[in-house]
């Protein structure tokens, strides 16, 4: 694939290195997401898929790298930053969904939505409700705005994440495995969640076991084998021709997913 034009560029990471102890678990990965990019990462256990999503919104802070975010660069030296407020700047632009959801447990729906605007924002109360509504309406929970993250299924759950991500106007949200903590007849209602924001020209980086999603709603697949980009490509082109022994095997392993 030929390299997108920096100007192009929402987001960018450049050699991104990042170790745990003696493990180095990124090698020196460089991505970069346009707008309406929906990037799909895949990649067998292990090989620093998580680590880099974190990375590029500073849930970990890479030994060694830039990541830019609308032309601001962040670089990393020996683990650090020389400005920490930098961090806050680039989450301004960046929303993420995690595989465990991660909303709170003590405030509803419609609260864990408000949560941001109103705290984050500013946002008046009044404002933050109707755009919370409406988000919750979108994603398919307008009657379950009221009730605790307990009350809902672990899909609806999901789904208050989406629209929680989706209050702060992110321009590129990231998604960490978000189906796969999920019971199997709940996967298809949050994937189709994603769906009609990618159709919406949403800008995603997802990493995900779905190769039905990776192969049939991106525009971009990547795939990291031991901390490195092993192919990188248009999803059409990467499966059905694989460069690469170790990506091959891959799919060839899921293919039942894809049938
Ligand atoms: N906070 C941490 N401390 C120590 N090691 C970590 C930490 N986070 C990740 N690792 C290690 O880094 C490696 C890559 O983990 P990562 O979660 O990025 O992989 P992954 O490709 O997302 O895997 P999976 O598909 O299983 O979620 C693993 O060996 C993991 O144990």
């Amino acid at each position: 694939m030929p390299p997108k034009p920096a100007t192009d560029l929402v987001l960018s990471a450049q050699d991104i290195h990042k170790s745990f102890g003696a493990q180095e678990v990124l090698k020196g990965i460089t991505l970069g997401a346009r707008n309406h990019d929906v990037i799909s990462i895949l990649g067998t256990s292990g090989s620093g898929k998580s680590t880099f999503l974190r990375c590029l919104n500073c849930l970990e802070i890479p030994n060694s790298g830039t990541v830019a975010v609308h032309g601001e660069e962040i670089v990393f030296r020996n683990g650090r930053i020389g400005d920490q407020r930098q961090i806050e700047r680039l989450r301004r632009h960046l929303g993420m969904v995690f595989q465990q959801f991660n909303l709170w447990t003590h405030r509803t729906a419609l609260e864990n939505v408000m949560e941001g605007p109103v705290q984050v924002k500013r946002m008046a109360k009044a404002e933050a409700r109707d755009l919370a509504e409406g988000l919750l309406a979108r994603v398919g929970l307008a009657d379950r705005m009221h009730h605790y993250p307990a009350m809902l299924s672990g899909g609806q759950q999901q789904r208050v994440a989406i629209a929680r991500a989706l209050a702060m106007e992110p321009d590129v949200i990231l998604f960490d495995e978000p189906t796969s903590a999920l019971d199997p007849e709940l996967v298809g209602e949050v994937l189709k969640v994603m769906q009609d924001l990618a159709a919406e020209g949403r800008t995603m980086i997802v990493v995900t076991h779905e190769m039905a999603f990776a192969r049939d709603v991106s525009t971009e697949v990547v795939f990291l084998n031991e901390g490195r980009i092993a192919e990188q490509g248009p999803p059409d082109r990467l499966f059905e021709h694989p460069e690469t022994e170790v990506f091959a095997r891959f799919i060839s392993k899921t293919r039942r997913d894809i049938a």
